[in-house]
């Protein structure tokens, strides 16, 4: 098997080293291993050009869920061949990870990247950017921006970071929806299109979402109610329905008269007024227990 490993060195905060070596000690003596560390510059150049240069049957990513995104573009252009990808967690959150139900140690992890199970997952195109996981307009990407810019990474990090802007924010915002079918207006402290079930910290906050399901979910949070917020931290937790309005679709205008954070598979974008996103079906094989 030959095998492209893509490393983000700054991801989530740890060293990697560790799950080289793990890796190389599940590979057989035919195996062959490329490693590639990200630079968070030319990345998709310089691994399209990789994989256009080699025969890879599959590519292990040690990041977090924007190395996924990442890939995941990269492999959009046609001149690269399409290949599975296995996620090995290693990201400040990791919602991806965690809606696919991948274990947590290395060893499991590792085993799962190396096994033969995969499915086929949709994504949301979003101002033409892939969303893989949850993107949201209002408070929780402001959360990120202000985290983006934080010495202290990790859950702590972003709780910590959490309490200036929660009494700062401004929402809620007036946000203009428009579907297929109809154009409404809602006030809310933030607009999430969810691919997917959980947040990066496990909680679920789209008990419909699925990851594979040809639609995504328009969730509006109408107000700010910090227990509710607080829960998202917790695994497991389940919003009230009071807190959160959820919309099936395949694809949505959003617009907000003044700009408000916008934020994709947890990285930061930049303040917006409009954002269009539409779900791209079957879009990434990744390996699954
Ligand atoms: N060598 C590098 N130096 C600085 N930034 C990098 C480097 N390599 C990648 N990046 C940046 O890392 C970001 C992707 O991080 P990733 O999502 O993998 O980890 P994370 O943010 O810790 O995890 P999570 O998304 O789960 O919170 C991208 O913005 C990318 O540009």
């Amino acid at each position: 098997m030959e095998i492209l490993m893509v490393i983000n060195p700054v991801s989530g905060n740890q060293d990697k080293a560790f799950l080289v070596r793990k890796l190389r000690h599940f590979l057989e003596p035919k195996d062959t291993l490329e490693l590639y560390k990200t630079n968070g510059q030319n990345d998709k150049e310089q691994i399209a050009n990789l994989l256009q240069k080699n025969n890879f049957d599959r590519i292990l990513v040690a990041g977090g869920d924007g190395s996924i995104k990442m890939l995941a573009e990269c492999l959009q252009n046609p001149e690269t061949p399409a290949t599975p990808i296995a996620i090995l967690p290693a990201g400040s959150a990791n919602g991806l990870a965690s809606d696919l139900n991948l274990p947590q140690t290395p060893e499991t992890f590792l085993k799962v990247a190396l096994g033969n199970k995969t499915r086929t997952i949709d994504a949301i195109n979003i101002n033409n950017e892939l969303g893989l996981h949850i993107s949201d307009f209002g408070l929780n990407a402001e959360l990120i921006k202000e985290f983006t810019n934080s010495s202290i990474r990790g859950k702590l990090g972003y709780a910590l970071n959490s309490i200036p802007t929660l009494i700062q924010n401004e929402g809620p915002y007036p946000f203009t929806i428009k579907t297929k079918e109809k154009k409404f207006t809602r006030q809310a402290i933030m607009i999430a299109l969810a691919n997917s079930k959980k947040f990066g910290t496990g909680a679920i906050v789209n008990p419909d979402g699925k990851i594979d399901d040809g639609i995504f979910e328009l969730l509006i949070f109408k107000k700010l109610d910090v227990l509710e917020i607080l829960k998202t931290l917790n695994e497991e937790a389940e919003m009230s329905k009071d807190f959160v309005e959820i919309i099936p679709l395949k694809e949505v205008k959003i617009s907000t008269p003044k700009p408000v954070s916008f934020q994709i598979d947890g990285e930061y974008c930049e303040d917006l007024t409009n954002v269009s996103a539409k779900i791209v079906p079957k879009i990434l094989e990744v390996y699954v227990p």
